[in-house]
C-alpha cells in the first residue's frame, strides 16, 4: 500500500486540521501519533505524522521531522507536505525555517512555497502580510503569545529571519491569474536565487488556483489551507466516502485545557446551557490533591445523561496568576497530566465520544489514551473533524475523538459536536 501525500505536522491538533482538509477534498487520510515504528497498515491516500515540534529546540524539530520524512518515503509518499500553524507560530530560531530547510536538503529540492493562508478560518495572506480575521497578525493578539509572539505580519521578513535560503513573494497579481502565471512567477523567483516563496491567498478560489501549480513540487510547506487544492493533482475528487467512520456510540464527554479566547467562549456557552460542567483548579493539583479522581467521581453519575465537561480553561488574568505562582511550564505540565488522567478515566468508564480542546492538551490526552493512529471523519467546524481510533484505555476498542485547536470552533462547539454524529 503506497501513500500519495506524506505530511509532517508540528502539532497534534494542526495535524488533524490538515487531515480534515485532505478528507474534505476526497483523500482517505490517517493521522499517526509520532513516527510509527512499523509500516502503515491502512489503505489510504494521505498520512499525516503528528509531531509536537513547534516550540522545541530547532535541532530536535529537525531530527524528528527528518525521521518522519524517512518513514513517509518508505511508505511511498510521492509529495511531502510540512504543516505549521495558520498564524505561522515561530520565532527567529524557528522552527518553520530550519525544518523547511532540512526537508529541502533531504529531498534535494531547491524551491518550495510557504503560506499559512486558511480562508475558512479567516487567515489570509496579501502582499506577503498575514491577517487573522480583519487585522494584521501582529495586532490579532498573537503578538502576546507566550512562546511564539508574532510581532511582525510580514511573512517574507519573518521567514527570512529563520532561514539561510532567500525568501521571495508570489503576490496576489500572479495568484489571481491562475496556475500558469503562478508557475511563471515560481520560475522567475528561482532564477533570482529564491528558495522559499511566500504565496498570497485570500480565498479558497486562490488556493484552488495554487494547487495545480504545486503538482511537481517535491515539498510543500503551509498551513492546512493549501491542502484543499492538492488531491485533484492525484486525480482525486471530493467524496463523502473519504470521511466515513464507524457508527458512534457510548458515553460522551469534553475535556478542555485550552485557555484561548474561543475555548473560553465555548466553555461559557456549555455552562450557560445548564449542562454539567466542572472546573478544575491548578492550585489544588499543586497542593497534592487528587483532582483527577475527584473529577471522575463527580462525572460518574452524570455520564449517562451526558455530555459532561471537565475544564481548566480560564481567562488570561487567572492563567497569569497561576503561572506566577507555579511557573509557566510547571503549571502547564501539571494541568496537562491531570486532564490526560481524567480523559483516560472517562474512557475507562465507558466514554466513547470525547472532545478535547487545546493542542498541548490533545497531545497529552492522546498519549494517555494509548492511541497510535486516528482515522479522519467528517468536519464539525473548519479545522476540526471527528476521528476514530483504537485506544488502550478502551481495552483496544474504538472510540470517536475530536481534537480542537484552541482558537477554532463556534461558541456552541461542545454541544454541537455530539449532535453532528448522531
Ligand atoms: N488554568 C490554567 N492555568 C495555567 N495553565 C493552564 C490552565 N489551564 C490550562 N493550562 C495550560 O495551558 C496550556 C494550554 O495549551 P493548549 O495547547 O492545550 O491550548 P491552546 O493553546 O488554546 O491550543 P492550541 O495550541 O491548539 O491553540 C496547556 O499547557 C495547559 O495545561
Ligand atoms: O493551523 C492552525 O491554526 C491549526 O491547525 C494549528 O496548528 C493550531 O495549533
Amino acid at each position: 500500500m503506497s501513500v500519495l501525500l506524506g505530511c509532517i505536522a508540528d502539532d497534534f491538533t494542526g495535524a488533524t486540521d490538515l487531515a480534515n482538509n485532505l478528507v474534505r477534498a476526497g483523500m482517505r487520510a490517517v493521522q499517526t501519533i509520532g513516527v510509527p515504528s512499523a509500516p502503515l497498515d491502512a489503505d489510504v491516500d494521505a498520512v499525516v505524522v503528528a509531531l509536537k515540534s513547534r516550540t522545541i529546540a530547532p535541532e530536535d524539530a529537525i531530527a524528528q521531522s527528518l525521521e518522519a520524512l524517512r518513514w513517509l518515503q518508505a511508505q511511498g509518499a510521492r509529495q511531502i507536505y510540512f504543516k505549521y500553524c495558520s498564524t505561522f507560530d515561530s520565532t527567529p530560531r524557528g522552527n518553520i525555517g530550519p525544518v523547511t530547510e532540512a526537508l529541502m536538503d533531504a529531498l534535494g529540492c531547491d524551491f518550495t512555497i510557504a503560506t499559512p493562508a486558511f480562508p475558512d478560518n479567516k487567515r489570509t495572506v496579501f502582499k506577503g502580510y498575514l491577517f487573522a480575521g480583519d487585522v494584521l497578525l501582529s495586532e490579532s493578539g498573537m503578538q502576546n503569545h507566550p512562546l511564539t509572539p508574532m510581532t511582525d505580519a510580514n511573512l517574507v521578513r519573518v521567514m527570512q529571519a529563520q532561514t539561510r535560503r532567500k525568501v521571495g513573494l508570489v503576490d496576489y497579481g500572479a495568484v489571481a491569474r491562475g496556475p500558469a502565471a503562478i508557475r511563471e512567477r515560481f520560475e522567475q523567483l528561482r532564477a533570482e536565487g529564491v528558495g522559499v516563496a511566500i504565496v498570497d491567498a485570500v480565498s479558497n478560489d486562490d488556493l484552488m488556483r495554487l494547487g495545480p501549480a504545486l503538482a511537481d513540487m517535491p515539498l510543500v510547506t503551509a498551513g492546512s489551507g493549501v491542502a484543499i487544492g492538492l488531491p485533484a493533482n492525484f486525480g482525486i475528487a471530493p467524496s463523502s466516502a473519504a470521511s466515513a467512520l464507524p457508527k458512534a456510540g457510548g458515553l460522551r464527554a469534553v475535556v478542555s485545557g485550552s485557555c484561548s479566547l474561543a475555548t473560553n467562549r465555548q466553555v461559557a456557552d456549555f455552562v450557560a446551557a445548564g449542562r454539567p460542567a466542572l472546573a478544575i483548579d491548578p492550585l489544588q493539583i499543586a497542593a497534592g490533591i487528587d483532582v483527577a479522581s475527584q473529577a471522575l467521581e463527580w462525572a460518574a453519575p452524570l455520564l449517562e445523561r451526558g455530555p459532561v465537561l471537565i475544564y481548566s480553561t480560564a481567562d488570561a488574568s487567572a492563567v497569569k496568576s497561576v503561572q506566577g505562582r507555579l511557573g509557566v511550564d510547571e503549571a502547564g505540565a501539571m494541568v496537562e497530566r491531570t486532564i490526560a488522567a481524567i480523559a483516560r478515566g472517562l474512557v475507562e468508564r465507558g466514554v466513547r465520544q470525547l472532545v478535547v480542546a487545546g493542542g498541548e492538551t490533545s497531545g497529552a490526552c492522546v498519549q494517555a489514551l494509548g492511541i497510535a493512529q486516528l482515522q479522519i471523519g467528517a468536519q464539525i467546524d473548519p479545522g476540526v473533524p471527528w476521528c476514530h481510533a483504537r485506544s488502550e484505555a478502551a481495552g483496544g476498542a474504538g472510540l470517536h475523538i475530536a481534537l480542537k485547536s484552541g482558537n477554532f470552533g463556534t461558541d456552541d462547539f461542545f454541544s454541537k459536536s455530539f449532535t453532528s454524529i448522531e
